[in-house]
């Protein structure tokens, strides 16, 4: 059986823009684009997991408004089950922390980049929201 990997993902709008992160050359999907966040810890829920990895991935607060997307996808390393939310910044400026690149992409073009498999629903449904 394959190991089964929660993951969230954070979409911050800004000017009908949408904060898209690229994931780093040496890790797994390396340089795909993907949502900010991470891995849900055992005792976790999904919102204290996003805020927590907002925290630590771009040093800012966040307030999570509501989820958009939840699909499984299997990678060779596992299936991962995203859910996406579209969150808030309270506090604190954007900083790249763990990305090879930050990018503000509007919502209709977002589906140029090369995105992490499991987030096509996702952009989908972002693309299809006024
Ligand atoms: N944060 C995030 N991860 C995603 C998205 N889409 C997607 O397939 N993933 C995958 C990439 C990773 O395998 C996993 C998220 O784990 P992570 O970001 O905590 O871990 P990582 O692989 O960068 O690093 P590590 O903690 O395993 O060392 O989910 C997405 O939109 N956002």
């Amino acid at each position: 059986m394959k190991k089964q990997i929660i993951v969230v993902g954070a979409v911050i709008v800004k000017d009908n823009k949408i904060l898209c992160a690229q994931r780093p050359a040496d890790k797994n999907l390396p340089l795909k684009w993907e949502f900010p966040g991470g891995k849900v810890e055992r005792g976790e829920s999904k919102e204290t997991a996003l805020i927590r990895e907002l925290k630590e991935e771009m040093d800012c607060t966040i307030e999570v408004i509501e989820p958009i997307e939840t699909t499984a996808y299997e990678y060779d390393f596992g299936i991962v089950e995203l859910t996406t939310f579209y969150v808030n910044i309270v506090d604190g400026e954007i900083k790249r922390l763990e990305h090879n690149a930050l990018k503000w992409v509007e919502r209709q073009e977002i589906h140029t980049l090369d995105w992490a498999p499991a987030d096509i629903p996702a952009i989908k449904k972002i693309q299809s929201d006024v």
